[in-house]
């Protein structure tokens, strides 16, 4: 269903992610979402330290950031937001959303959530209390089921073309030595390639033993 802004307030889709690295499922679904509920813009929101992903290698936040400015600077109703990964500690929506609430006090937020992310937001820090702050919007995502979990008055689902990408993805076919062209925008193909985001690290040197020769 589209809906058209009317009002005065200005409806703002919050698209938050770890971003590692951004990809054109995360596009696709902001895209979508500001087509379909009529949103004046999206503010993509890389996390800073995702309590979920701990015991995980993330990549560092400055490099997520960067990748995600290169991504969305070509949309005029794209931008970034720096709110969770300036701020110290894990990263919560709540924290996300009162940030944003003081940058943008007369604003409705639209958070953004793949099928993926919507299905574990009852165990989400302080979820009662997130309700007011924005309405959800949970987007279709190959391999993963979509539902509102009956809280139609606080999720609207919508349907958004498949896009069978996931960071783990992008992240294991660099490793490989496998192209991620046109799963991730160019600049950020370039990105990952300048920074060596991903790829194997390097063996480290064979230190010979004094007096010794090697072996190789
Ligand atoms: N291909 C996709 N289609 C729809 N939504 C997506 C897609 N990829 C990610 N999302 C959604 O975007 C948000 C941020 O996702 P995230 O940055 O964790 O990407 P990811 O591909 O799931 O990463 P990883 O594979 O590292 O877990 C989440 O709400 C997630 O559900
Ligand atoms: O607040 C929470 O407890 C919480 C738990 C899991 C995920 N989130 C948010 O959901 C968004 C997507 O997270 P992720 O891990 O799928 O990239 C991102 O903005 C996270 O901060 C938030």
């Amino acid at each position: 269903m589209k809906t058209e802004n009317t009002g005065a307030r200005r409806r703002i889709g919050v698209m938050g992610g770890t971003f590692d690295p951004i990809h054109h499922g995360h596009l696709v679904a902001a895209s979508e979402v500001a087509a379909s509920l009529g949103l004046d813009e999206v503010i993509f929101v890389p996390t800073g330290q995702p309590w979920q992903k701990q015991g995980r290698d993330v990549s560092e936040a400055e490099h997520r950031y960067l990748m995600t400015v290169i991504a969305t600077a070509s949309n005029p109703s794209f931008s970034v937001s720096r709110v969770d990964i300036d701020r110290a500690g894990l990263t919560y929506t709540i924290d996300t959303l009162k940030d944003l609430k003081l940058q943008y006090p007369d604003a409705e937020f639209y958070f953004i959530t793949g099928a993926d992310a919507l299905a574990q937001i009852f165990k989400w820090k302080d979820i009662d209390k997130l309700w007011p702050l924005a309405h959800f919007v949970g987007v279709t995502r190959p391999g993963h089921v979509l539902s509102d979990f009956g809280r139609k008055e606080d999720i609207t689902l919508t349907e958004i073309p498949a896009m069978a990408i996931s960071s783990t993805d992008c992240r294991q076919r660099v490793a490989q030595g496998k192209p991620v062209w046109y799963l991730v925008p160019d600049g950020v193909v370039q990105y990952i390639a300048k920074h060596r985001l991903y790829h194997p690290k390097p063996e480290p040197a064979v230190k010979p033993a004094e007096g010794k020769d090697v072996r190789v």
